[in-house]
């Protein structure tokens, strides 16, 4: 009697078939993480990091401090190297690629930017080697308006607010046009009236740009009015909650 092949099944979902899982079965470009596995030295037992995330819609991790947060982002991020597990966008193997090579921004809570630098400097970090220069002006020029900071290209970022600091960081990821934004407490440092203008921006952007956008935020109103998707980290393990 020949065997048929078994259905490919969804490892997340367990036991489904592809088919039947709602992740998969959506069809659209998806970061899949499937038991990435890591233990800083001396940590006892490891993260186990499985989840998923889609173009389009920010996907929040919450979690007690030191649950692992930032450990997970530097692994997506490549600053660390899993000792197990996959991490593909849209099917492609990323473990391979070092950090400059990862389809992968990140945006911090602060200290994303050279305060030495003017504000189109900074942005113009975003951009290929070797862009011409008029090409270059053009696209800085159209990144800071979409943030909504047209005419302060020139100003040192020692100068700009918290806020516009971001939505500078913000214009040089739409420069780096990479499809997956990690931003690690990126509203902490802001004000409540400029943290709402700048996560409204994250999720226009995200929308806009198809980005697939992992938010790690211990404020539980930036994961309720941004997240379409939500994990929260306990013991090492990523729930879907
Ligand atoms: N380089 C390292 N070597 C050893 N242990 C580390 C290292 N970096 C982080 N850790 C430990 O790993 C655990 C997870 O740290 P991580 O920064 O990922 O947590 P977090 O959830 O982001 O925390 P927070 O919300 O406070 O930023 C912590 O116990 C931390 O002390």
């Amino acid at each position: 009697m020949t065997r048929r092949p078994l259905p490919p099944s969804c490892s997340l979902a367990r036991s489904w078939p592809l088919s039947a899982c709602p992740d998969c079965s959506k069809g659209s470009p998806m970061l899949r993480v499937e038991n990435l596995t890591f233990a800083h030295p001396g940590q006892a037992t490891p993260y186990v990091f499985s989840m998923v995330a889609h173009d389009g819609e920010v996907t929040a991790v919450s979690g007690a401090s030191g649950s692992g947060k930032s450990t997970l982002l530097d692994l997506l991020a490549g600053f660390l190297t899993p000792s197990g597990g996959s991490i593909e966008l849209d099917h492609r193997d990323l473990l391979p690629l070092p950090p400059e090579a990862r389809p992968v921004s990140l945006l911090l809570q602060s200290e994303s930017l050279f305060e030495h630098l003017s504000a189109a400097r900074n942005v113009a970090l975003g951009l290929p080697q070797g862009t011409p220069r008029a090409e270059a002006q053009r696209q800085i020029g159209e990144a800071l308006a979409e943030v909504g900071l047209e005419g302060i290209g020139e100003q040192l970022a020692s100068t700009l607010s918290g806020g516009q600091k971001q939505r500078v960081a913000l214009a040089r990821t739409l420069l780096r046009a990479r499809p997956v934004l990690l931003l690690d407490e990126p509203f902490s440092a802001l004000d409540d009236e400029t943290r709402v203008a700048v996560r409204e921006l994250v999720r226009v952007l995200t929308i806009r740009h198809s980005w697939h956008t992992i938010l790690v935020s211990h404020h539980a109103d930036d994961v309720e009015a941004l997240a379409g998707r939500k994990y929260l980290l306990v013991e090492g393990l990523l729930e879907a909650v």
